[in-house]
Parts: C-alpha cells; structure tokens; sequence
C-alpha cells in the first residue's frame, strides 16, 4: 500500500497542477515501474478516492500545518492519507505506518517526521477540527463553491442529492449487443461467471460489482460494451429508422454510434475531432462488428461533409460533464466557472453548424452529461429563438422499458441506476 499511495500521491500533484487524471494516472503509475498490477489498481483507487473527498482532506491538511507544506509530493501524499483515514476502513494505524514509509522513500529528511506528526495529530484531534468545518459547505460536500452555488441556484430542491450522488462509485453498465445475444442470456452467462448483475431495461445490464472489461464474458466477441444507463437513451430517442443516413458528429469512443448500428440498419458517419480517440470508434466497431464510415472532422465547421444531408443528427457534444463527476472527479477541481460558458460557446458553434446538414423533417438530438442549465436548456432555447425553422419535440423517456430520473425538460438527473445527461430533440421544419 506504500507503493500506492506514492503512485496515488504523484497522481494527485499532477491534478493538482491542472492535469486531467486520465494523462496524469498512467504517467504516475509508469514512475513506479515496481508495482504489481493490485498496486496498480489500489493507486488508482486511491487517487480516485483522494480526489473525489479533496476539499476535506484539503481542510483538514491546512488546520493540522502552521504554514503550507513546501513539496508538493509530500503534501500529495498527505492528502491520500488523510482521505484514506475519513473516508476508507483501512486500519488507522497501518495508513500512518505507509505513510510514513513513503515519505522516507522521497529522501526527504524532514518529511518522515513531517507526517508522522500530521497524521498522529489528525488521529487525535480529528473530532474537535470537525466541528470548525461543518458551516463550510466545500468541505462538507466536497466541491468548489461555486459549482455548489450554481446548483442551488438551479436544483432548488434537488441540489444535495446531487452532490452526494457526484461522490459516490458510479455504477457499471453494461449494453447487450442485442445482434449478437439477448439480455436474459447474457445475464446467464454472468451468472454462471460468478457475476452478479440486474437488467435496467432495454439492453442495460447493471453488475453489482465493477470488473475489467477483459473479465466480462463475451467482450472480445463484442457481445456487450460498457454504457451508462442514462446513455443508452441516444439510439432511441433518435429514432432511426432503416436505410437512413445518420451522422454521429461528436462520436468517439463510438458508444452511441455502436448502439445505432446495432438497433436498426443504417449508413452511419461517425465524425470526432481527435485521431486517436477516433481510432477507438473503429475499434470498438470492429470489436462488434458493426460498419460505419469514420471521419476526422470538427463538428463545428463544414469541410469533412460532403453536402448531402442527414436525415438523424446525434449532436452528444464536449461539455463540461457536470453530470458523470463521480467518474471523472478530477473536473470539480479541474473546471472553473467560466468554463462553462466556454462550453456553451462551442456548443453554440457545433449546433449551428450542424443544423445546416440536417434534411428537411429531420431530427437532430442534442446532448451533453452535463447537469448546468447553461449548456442544456439554455443553450437550447438560445437556439430556437436563432433558427426559425427548428421545433423543439418532446423527449419522451418510456420509463417502462428503461427507468430514469427526471426533471424538467429533458435533464437526467444522476442515480444509482444512471449518470446525469440532457436530451433535446430537434426538428428541421
Ligand atoms: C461526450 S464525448 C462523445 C461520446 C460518444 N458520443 C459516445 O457515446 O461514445 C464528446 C466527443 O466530442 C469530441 N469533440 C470535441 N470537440 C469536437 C468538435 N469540435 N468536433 C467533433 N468532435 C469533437 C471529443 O473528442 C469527444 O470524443
């Protein structure tokens, strides 16, 4: 756990710096060439766990030190393990003890003691510190106040739930490749795998316990693919019918394109802006055995397209994935409140673009992960007012095949079951 938490401490430095965890995870686990593939996955754990109760730690870590602590590393690692001792069962004194041992591996002579000192102090006065820090809602719910502003000032009733709902494990879905197999069966096989899981409805497939994908039976075969709950409302909602041409204009990693081509027969474009994460598209299409025409292109400007138009548009556009925190919990410390409107900026451009390659009657689906307003509804009904010839259609989520978490207008809220998404469906008059 000593390797760990050093791994998990490097993570966290780089984030801290400003870095998305998915570079900083790999490029913090290859400085630590030693480690076994489970220390591997503690450190991952460990970063996650860090990351997603920061402000507390944070808090904690800044009551318990007279002044910051000078290198960054060393104040990294104390964080981890402060994490680790509020919000983990492991055994106090054993976090301490790899601690401890992995300041001594920096080479850093004071920092042994440094955090000896921190974590005893911490043990000891942990109750008392507590009850300063329970009218500072960053450190209670663990977010940038702003974003907790910005929640309450939209959610009046629901904005707690959701910022619980952001720190929890975020389930793993699955998506029955319904070509290949039939739900009831996969569930079988899972059964039989020693995998306990529970079908959402439609193709969704909840396990009770996340595994590696290269675990799940039938993966390499492409009989399912990972998918949020909340996700597998795209194909539907689109409503693609046979024979027609449908451009996918944010795809990669290729989910919902996948999901497309495996409800209805169809001529796909899937379009993406960044190479290699277009290469996952192909992949992930030739895992299921899917066919698509794949195109680097940026969905906010016309030169990939060849001028003929689309009769469905998936718009699932880069947002600001407010509404899948508990999978990325590096961005609530990562995103600043401008960004957001940078976001809808580019979420404007996209659109309008996109409009102008949809034919006459055609329905464009607009969707982010995103829970803010500014980037939904808004964003939304900005559009409408711009483009006469666009109706706004109802989303109808049928709660009976697939359930969900509402509130108005098309917003998912995040669940157990699901992550937070919005929906928008337009139509070309
Ligand atoms: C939310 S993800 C899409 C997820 C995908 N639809 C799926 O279901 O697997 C957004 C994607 O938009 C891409 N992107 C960002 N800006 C873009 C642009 N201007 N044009 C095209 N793709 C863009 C990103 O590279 C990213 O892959």
């Amino acid at each position: 756990m000593q390797i760990a938490q050093m791994i998990a401490a490097y993570a966290v430095t780089e984030v801290l710096a400003g870095h998305n965890l998915t570079v900083s995870m790999p490029k913090a686990l290859s400085r630590v060439r030693q480690a076994t593939p489970q220390q591997q996955a503690a450190a991952q754990d460990l970063s996650y766990l860090t990351l997603r109760f920061y402000a507390e730690a944070a808090a904690y870590l800044a009551a318990l030190t007279p002044k910051p602590v000078s290198d960054d590393r060393i104040h990294a690692l104390l964080l981890v393990a402060l994490a680790q001792l509020l919000h983990s069962d492991a055994d106090h004194f054993t976090v301490v003890n790899q601690a401890v041992e992995a300041a001594g591996a920096t080479r850093l002579r004071w920092a042994k003691g440094l955090v000896n000192a921190v974590l005893r102090n911490f043990l000891r006065q942990r109750a008392e510190l507590q009850s300063r820090f329970t009218a500072r809602e960053e450190v209670v719910f663990n977010y940038p106040q702003w974003w907790i502003d910005l929640l309450k000032q939209q959610y009046s009733e629901q904005w707690q739930a959701m910022l619980v709902q952001g720190n929890q494990h975020p389930p793993m879905t699955l998506r029955v490749n319904v070509r290949k197999t039939s739900v009831q069966a996969y569930l079988e096989t899972l059964l039989q795998a020693g995998m306990a899981a529970q079908a959402l409805g439609g193709a969704a497939v909840k396990l009770e316990k996340p595994v590696p994908v290269h675990q799940l039976p039938g993966f390499a075969e492409g009989w399912i693919s990972v998918q949020d709950a909340g996700a597998q409302w795209a194909a539907p909602l689109l409503d693609v019918q046979t024979g027609m041409r449908v451009l996918d204009a944010c795809s990669a990693p290729g989910g919902k394109t996948c999901h497309i081509l495996e409800s209805v027969e169809a001529e796909v474009t899937a379009v993406d802006l960044e190479p290699v994460r277009l290469q996952r598209v192909a992949d992930n299409l030739h895992r299921l055995s899917l066919l698509a025409h794949v195109k680097l292109g940026d969905a906010g400007n016309a030169d990939w397209y060849d001028g003929c138009p689309f009769d469905r548009i998936l718009a699932d556009v880069p947002c600001s994935a407010s509404g899948i925190v508990r999978r990325h919990v590096d961005m609530k410390w990562l995103r600043r409140p401008q960004d957001i409107e940078r976001f809808a900026t580019q979420q404007q451009q996209i659109l309008s673009n996109l409009w102008q390659m949809l034919a006459k009657g055609g329905k464009l689906l607009y969707v982010t992960c995103s829970v803010f307003h500014q980037e939904n509804d808004m964003q939304i009904q900005h559009f409408l007012s711009q483009h006469t010839d666009a109706q706004r259609l109802p989303v109808l989520f049928n709660e009976s095949d697939l359930p969900c978490v509402l509130a108005k207008g098309g917003q998912l809220l995040p669940t157990s079951a699901h992550d937070g998404l919005f929906y928008a469906l337009l139509q070309k008059l």
